[in-house]
């Protein structure tokens, strides 16, 4: 958490917005010319560089900003001013905090659209999908507010009527680093508990995906936080160290991948500060005979295709039941040539391109090492180029599903981040569990029967955070998000529900 053991008052300061930095907003035409730095609660340059980077819109290829990586000083520069608006914020009340936070969740809430059809431009996801992430952004401000005004100490009773007490008080300025995958909605997860404790925090995007931070900050602005108290600075891995390692960084908040996080606790611990840490995961999605299989395919689908697969916890080694393995398989592909691939702007498009071309080539190599292993590809797993001539440039695959695969090939043990389903079969249920936690990931897992206490003695055994029963892939704000291993560790949630109905791809 974002505490140290806390307090908070200052009167709403209130920022004119700048303009709308969208100036079309429909695919091939969107082109960012205001910074992507944002400091004093104000769009800037950075001071100095430590390089230049250009962000893409995956749909077409098309660069879409060319910016310059925060170097040393600018880093200095963002900590030091979110210190500044540390002291202000942090002598605000819990209500106090509660109540700005509320307003930036409205005006996300209002700005939904707008928020989704950037992140779609950036990232390559679906609007349809892009939209679900803002409105888990919004509801993450708002579930972290509605805490803010509870979070209290405790008194302690004392021999001789003394007594003594604890106090719940912030860190102070705190990092967060993001990956691709989730721009908007993991600056939010990110910024909401570290801001409603009453931190400062000095945010660093992907450089895939710098655009959409700049809204949250502008939002926040608005709503009606010091200027400074969230910080952008663009950059990868050299911009990243200068945050971990400043001295005034009280807590590293990470999302991205095992190795990145494992340097990344490595600088932390140095400088001996906490880290929070959430990273990759290659979970599994076991499909029982007595399933219902309408649902289970559907869940299939959730746990693979989404974000085109560009997902963290991904249900990608589908241990299918020997009895059903066919009928399962058939279905699953059935479904899966259904999904519509092309303009993510587009409302009835499932699935858009994925982030870049070299991830993508990355991904084809998994499927070619997979065939070369052994796997059959049932469907998919080759370039896609859509008919419409300004989306040749995209980076576009088909969903593919694999079958004949087995607990030793790359495609089941390494994270592909991409949409690839393995699907492998089994015996019984001792035999499944031992295989599904055979790996050093632990984020998520699934289970699909129609039989109650198997399915809650099941997802006891595996070792997971993220477990679902008879859905994958929805993620309540309520809930914890975190994992086992080198997934990250974090307490057990579990998310049961009757079928994916409302989560269907197709
Ligand atoms: N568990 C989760 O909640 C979650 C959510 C989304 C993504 N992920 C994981 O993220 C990975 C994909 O994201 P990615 O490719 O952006 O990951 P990544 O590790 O390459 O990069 C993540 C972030 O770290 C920065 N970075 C890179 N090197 C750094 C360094 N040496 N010091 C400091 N910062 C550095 C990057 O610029 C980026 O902002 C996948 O493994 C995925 O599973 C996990
Ligand atoms: C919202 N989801 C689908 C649970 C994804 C969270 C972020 C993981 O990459």
């Amino acid at each position: 958490m974002f505490l140290r053991a806390g307090t908070a008052g200052l009167s709403p300061l209130r920022h004119t917005l700048r303009p709308v930095l969208v100036a079309a907003m429909s695919t091939g035409t969107f082109i960012v010319s205001q910074p992507l730095n944002y400091r004093s609660g104000a769009r800037l340059d950075p001071v100095d560089a430590s390089g230049t980077e250009k962000a893409l819109e995956p749909a077409t290829g098309r660069v879409i900003a060319t910016f310059t990586c925060s170097g040393e000083e600018e880093v200095n520069l963002a900590i030091q001013d979110a210190k500044a608006a540390f002291k202000i914020w942090s002598q605000k009340s819990g209500m106090e905090r509660c109540r700005i936070l509320l307003e930036a969740a409205r005006i996300i809430r209002d700005r939904k659209d707008e928020i989704a059809t950037v992140e779609t431009i950036n990232n390559g996801k679906s609007i349809f999908e892009a939209r679900w992430d803002i409105d888990t952004s919004w509801q993450c401000l708002e579930y972290y507010a509605g805490l803010a005004g509870s979070m209290a100490g405790e008194h302690i009773q004392l021999p001789g009527g003394s007594f003594g007490y604890t106090r719940r008080e912030p860190l102070g300025v705190c990092v967060g680093i993001g990956a691709w995958n989730y721009p908007f909605q993991i600056a939010c997860w990110k910024s909401a508990p570290a801001l409603a404790c009453g931190n400062a925090m000095v945010f660093k995007p992907s450089t895939f995906t710098p655009v959409s931070t700049l809204l949250l900050a502008e939002i926040y602005t608005e709503a009606g936080v010091p200027p400074g108290l969230f910080n952008v600075v663009q950059g990868g891995a050299a911009t990243g160290q200068f945050l971990c390692q400043h001295r005034d960084v009280a807590k590293v908040s990470f999302t991205g991948s095992v190795p990145t996080g494992s340097k990344i606790m490595e600088m932390s611990a140095k400088g001996i500060k906490p880290v929070t840490l959430e990273l990759g995961g290659k979970s599994p999605l076991i499909i029982f005979s007595d399933c219902d299989m309408k649902n289970a395919v559907k869940g299939a689908l959730m746990a693979n295709f989404l974000t085109q697969g560009e997902v963290c916890c991904n249900g990608t080694r589908v241990f299918v039941q020997k009895e059903i393995l066919d009928q399962f398989s058939e279905e699953v592909v059935k479904q899966t040539q259904r999904i519509k691939i092309g303009d993510p702007l587009l409302e009835d498009t499932r699935m858009g391109p994925l982030i870049n071309r070299p991830h993508l080539e990355r991904v084809l190599g998994f499927v070619k090492v997979a065939k070369e292993q052994g796997a059959k590809v049932l469907c998919g797993g080759d370039l896609y180029v859509p008919e419409d001539p300004k989306l040749k440039d995209g980076y576009y695959m088909r969903p593919c599903v694999l079958t004949n695969c087995r607990d030793d090939m790359t495609c089941v043990k390494e994270e592909i981040f991409g949409p690839v389903m393995s699907i492998l079969s089994f015996d019984t249920e001792a035999e499944v569990l031992e295989r599904a936690n055979d790996t050093t990931f632990g984020l998520a897992a699934g289970v699909f029967t129609r039989d109650i206490q198997r399915a809650h003695r099941v997802v006891a055994a595996l070792q997971a955070g993220m477990c679902f029963i008879n859905n994958y892939n929805v993620s309540p704000v309520e809930l914890p998000f975190g994992g086992y291993k080198k997934s990250e560790a974090l307490q057990k949630s579990l998310m049961c529900r009757l079928d994916c109905e409302q989560l269907t791809y197709i």
